[in-house]
């Protein structure tokens, strides 16, 4: 069922804030909804596509009287602004986050905050590679997964009501440990993140050998590549420094396959390239007759343009 809050501070005001300011309009999940990012020009064009019913000039401001926080600020940045809202925030209120990473976040937030408020920190599994505050649309979160990871001590009427929240915002909301979520996304998101921006790099400097052929003749694959290799620098600096265990795990793994493929290529061996293929067909199949591909074309693609 979904919940629904009278006043919700949205701390940094990029794609995922905007997208949750519109989806709480549109399913009338706030009262009021206020806002606060560093940046003026940030602030001014939140205020001039009416983004928040105010956009106040610091976050202590934003945070008063609030009884929903949502830090959604790069991973790097949470720490500090924990610290920077705590002596405003309300007793009884929730401060929530929707960071890429959990363990590193939960570390740098929870000794911030004041007895008396909840702290419980989200992840909505769904994003473009387009930021700031006129990226945002209403539809982001719809029949994505946004996982819930309860900090130790969590208040469960808190974990619940905010769970409801995220249903309100159109997600299928899911419980997670930190430790179980950082692995998971470092699979599932944060090393294919950075297997992009490898393949893209490569192409770049391949580029200055034929020229522009490379991206001239760019295939489908590559250009879905491209387009994640696209995504924020700052986000995703700060979610490798801070998912660091994890993603070298995976990237260990990822690199002793991708030589496993590289041997069988050198030595002709097509049997072990045609199973390998096979298996992740297989995969793909599966999720497709489970009916988990929830990527559809008119979600999460980012806003048409
Ligand atoms: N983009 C995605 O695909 C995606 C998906 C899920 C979760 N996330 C997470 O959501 C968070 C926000 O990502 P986004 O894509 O909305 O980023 P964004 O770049 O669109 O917006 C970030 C906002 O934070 C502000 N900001 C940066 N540092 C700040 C600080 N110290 N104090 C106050 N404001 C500050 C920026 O001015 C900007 O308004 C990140 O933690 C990211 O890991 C992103
Ligand atoms: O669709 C995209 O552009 C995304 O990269 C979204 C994506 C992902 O990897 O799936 C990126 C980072 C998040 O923390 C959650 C979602």
């Amino acid at each position: 069922m979904s919940a629904r809050y009278e006043r919700v501070a949205l701390i940094g005001l990029g794609l995922i804030a905007s997208s949750m300011a519109w989806a709480m309009r549109r399913g009338g999940l706030a009262g009021e909804i206020t806002g606060y990012a560093r940046s003026a020009e940030t602030r001014d064009i939140a205020r001039e596509i009416g983004l928040c019913d105010r956009v106040c000039d610091s976050a202590a401001e934003a945070v008063a009287g609030a009884d929903l926080v949502v830090l959604c600020v790069p991973v790097g940045a949470m720490g500090a602004v924990a610290e920077e809202i705590a002596p405003a925030l309300a007793p009884g209120a929730t401060v929530s986050d929707v960071g890429s990473v959990k363990k590193a976040v939960i570390e740098a937030v929870a000794p911030h905050i004041p007895e008396g408020v909840h702290f419980v920190p989200a992840h909505p599994l769904a994003g473009t590679e387009y930021s700031g505050p006129r990226a945002g649309f209403a539809e982001l979160f719809d029949n994505r997964w946004c996982l819930v990871v309860p900090a130790e001590g969590s208040d469960e009427a808190a974990v619940s009501r905010l769970e409801g929240f995220w249903e309100g915002l159109g997600a299928n909301v899911e419980r997670m440990d930190a430790d179980h979520h950082d692995l998971v996304l470092a699979v599932t998101s944060h090393t294919p993140h950075l297997i992009a921006y490898t393949m893209v790099g490569v192409a770049d400097d391949l580029r200055r050998v034929t020229d522009s052929e490379v991206i001239k003749y760019s295939a489908a694959g590559f250009r879905d590549f491209t387009r994640i290799a696209a995504s924020d620098p700052t986000m995703w600096r700060d979610v490798f420094m801070t998912n660091k265990e994890a993603t070298l795990e995976i990237l260990g793994r990822f690199t002793e396959e991708l030589f496993a493929l590289q041997r069988a290529i050198r030595l002709g061996d097509g049997a072990h390239l045609h199973e390998y293929f096979t298996r992740t067909r297989a995969i793909r199949r599966g999720i497709i007759e489970a009916g988990q591909d929830t990527a559809a074309p008119d979600f999460g693609r980012g806003p048409k343009r």
